[in-house]
């Protein structure tokens, strides 16, 4: 098989209109992409099987909520401070790029030139390292010492850790410029990726383009709670779109500044993070690169069952766990290569700050490793900010089987003596004094016993009162509840499609050697953008009834089909849809018109079998719904010899 040439693929998807950049004839906007037929089948195809896959599968509770979000929910939920990457400025041409991708490309050119220049010996004796450049050309053969080398590795390992300042330090001690130019790069600032807009014809309300579909389903807690019978564990999900103004788009469809998000909110008692159905997945193997291997600036992950994993607290629990091994299986059963997946494991300095553990699914393409499903365990962060905010519950209320009982130190303020004693701070010191732990209580009454009835408290505006045992009570009481109410844990699995899309698309792509390369898609069945391709063999009228015939009934069994019945030869019509990845075709040739037969073309191996009509079409159903596969079918009937040749 030939290698494989990033170039030929892409102008296959332009030819075959899978995607092409959106407003071309305006010139294009970097990170926006139209989708053309085939395209648009094969994400429907991809969606409809995650709906099958997670939705149907796990009882999710699916919404579908908007776009446009307001600005307090955007801010509460954190984006608006901190929904930022860092970028630098050519400061000679101005040209703008995101800093840890820009070091990414060169150091890995840099490592890619010690490469070449070990194995072609064209070390240029003057070039120095730093002239490393990303031309299209390649990179520049420059032998590295083995320090530096081992630098750069690191780097490369802990390149989504570093801040903006550690980002600048890196540039600076490393040389890096603009690749293309060689100028100089001003030192990296923040910059927030949502789309702002303002709602209404006031101006006055601000929103945003949402980058996430998560804040929808969050704010619909409580409903969905309410629609769920108010059963914990479950699972709200969600397909659409999201925005996001990323810095310099320049790898296709894997960065984008709109795509389609599918995901999933799985809400589950923090006590109990245990997974009913953790049993069915446990012996699946993942390949892991958790954070320790991480650490040590290596990229090998080893290889575990998720059953391993959990019991080793690799993984934090078993729902995380579950739905990892639930991730791997619904890519594969796409077509993503097994060997090209793996799950990394986000650094502690990586991880948002409330989150307690997360991984994301990478796929090898050849752009390198990149994430396409985030999962993370959001701990209750996200309901506890909007609960505070709205002042709306989002709790669980569970009854307890039994009455729990139990001990508490607390306070009480007399008020006839309180109020009239701090008149206006009475509000702010009782709030603060409400607001203290069972321990800052016990030691607060520890400093009144041990003062002589008096302590000084400081509070966090600066200001100190003189509390005592005079109007504060602090003591032990017993408390028994008959229901337990918490605010759920969430576990978010996070896909995105379009980076799903084409990583698969080049997982599937091959040429197949012959007089000329031509290129094959393998999509599976199940989610090739056409399923079978009907052709007459020439466009002789005497063919017209039994393509009309055949094509109704296909349609009718939701096969969805394309007739080819062009002036092109045979082979080339069978090569033309090979490039669609249309798995099977049927051919109608003078024989059919005679005996009702036709025969059947498997796209992969171009192997043919002949049938009356009718049981083709079974076949082919059976086919289409991964029922059989066509090594079964080859076992069963004979096979049909026929000229492809143009
Ligand atoms: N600009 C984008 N274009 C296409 N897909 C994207 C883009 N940004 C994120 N995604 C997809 O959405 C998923 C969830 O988003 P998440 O916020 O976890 O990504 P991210 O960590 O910001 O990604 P990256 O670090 O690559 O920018 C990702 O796994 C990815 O598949």
């Amino acid at each position: 098989m030939a290698e494989f040439n990033r170039a030929s693929l892409e102008e296959l998807l332009k030819k075959r209109f899978f995607f092409a950049p959106s407003f071309s004839a305006y010139g294009g906007v970097a990170g926006l992409y139209d989708y053309g037929p085939p395209g648009c089948a094969l994400q429907a195809n991809i969606l409809d099987l995650w709906r099958k896959h997670f939705v149907l599968e796990e009882d999710m509770l699916e919404v579908d909520c908007t776009i446009m979000t307001p600005h307090d929910v955007l801010e509460t939920s954190g984006h608006v401070e901190k929904f930022t990457d860092w970028m630098v400025r050519d400061s000679q041409s101005g040209e703008i790029f995101r800093a840890d991708h820009l070091i990414e490309n060169v150091l890995e050119t840099r490592l890619e030139g010690d490469k070449k220049a070990k194995s072609t010996d064209t070390l240029s004796a003057t070039a120095s390292k730093n002239n490393t450049k990303t031309k299209k050309g390649g990179a520049v053969p420059v032998l590295l010492d083995s320090a530096t080398k081992a630098e750069y590795e690191e780097i490369l390992a802990k390149i989504d850790n570093y801040t903006g300042p550690e980002l600048g330090e890196i540039i600076k001690k490393h040389n890096i410029k603009n690749p293309e130019t060689g100028g100089d790069l001003t030192d990296p600032v923040e910059f927030n990726l949502m789309f702002e807009s303002s709602i209404g014809p006031t101006g006055s309300l601000k929103g945003y383009l949402r980058p996430e579909t998560a804040q929808g389903q969050f704010l619909n807690f409580k409903k969905l709670l309410e629609f769920n019978n108010d059963k914990m564990p479950f699972a709200s999900a969600s397909i659409g779109r999201s925005f996001r103004n990323e810095i310099s788009p320049r790898s296709g469809l894997l960065r984008v500044r709109e795509f389609v998000m599918a995901e999933i909110e799985h809400f589950v008692d923090p006590l109990s993070k245990d997974h009913p159905r953790f049993d069915e997945v446990k012996d699946i193997k993942l390949r892991l690169l958790d954070s320790s291997i991480q650490s040590e600036g290596k990229t090998e992950p080893k290889e575990l069952t998720i059953g391993k994993a959990v019991e080793e607290k690799i993984v934090d629990n078993q729902t995380l766990g579950y739905f990892l091994a639930r991730i791997q299986l619904f890519l594969t059963k796409l077509g993503i290569n097994p060997q090209r997946l793996r799950f990394r494991q986000h650094m502690s300095n990586e991880m948002a700050h409330y989150a307690c553990d997360c991984w994301d699914a990478e796929i090898q393409s050849s752009y390198g490793w990149i994430e396409c499903v985030g999962c993370a365990d959001r701990s209750a962060f996200d309901l506890t900010v909007h609960s505070n905010r709205t002042g709306e519950k989002l709790v669980v209320r569970e009854s307890l089987p039994e009455p729990r009982v139990y001990e508490k130190t607390v306070l009480d303020i007399n008020k006839r003596i309180f109020g009239p004693r701090f008149r206006q701070n009475a509000k702010t010191l009782e709030s603060y004094l409400l607001g203290l732990s069972e321990a800052e209580l016990e030691k607060l009454k520890s400093d009144i016993e041990s003062n002589g009835g008096k302590a000084t408290v400081n509070l966090p505006n600066g200001n100190s009162y003189e509390v005592g045992s005079d109007f504060l009570t602090i003591g032990r009481q017993t408390f028994t509840e008959h229901v337990r109410e918490y605010i759920p844990n969430v576990i978010e699995p996070s896909f995105g499609i379009g980076r799903i899309l084409y990583s698969l698309i080049e997982h599937v792509y091959w040429t197949r050697e012959g007089d000329e390369q031509r290129a094959v898609l393998s999509f599976p069945p199940r989610v090739a953008p056409f399923k079978c391709l009907l052709v007459p063999l020439s466009n002789n009228a005497a063919f017209a009834p039994l393509v009309r015939d055949i094509s109704s009934r296909l349609r009718k069994l939701n096969i969805p089909i394309k007739v080819d019945d062009s002036s092109n030869s045979i082979g080339r019509r069978y090569s033309r849809n090979d490039e669609l990845g249309t798995p099977f075709a049927i051919t109608i040739d003078f024989q059919s018109t005679n005996d009702g037969t036709v025969t059947l073309r498997e796209r992969d191996s171009t192997k043919q079998i002949r049938e009356p009509v009718d049981v083709i079409l079974d076949i082919v159903k059976e086919l289409v719904e991964e029922n059989t596969t066509w090594k079964n079918v080859m076992e069963k009937y004979t096979t049909f010899v026929r000229q492809e040749l143009d």
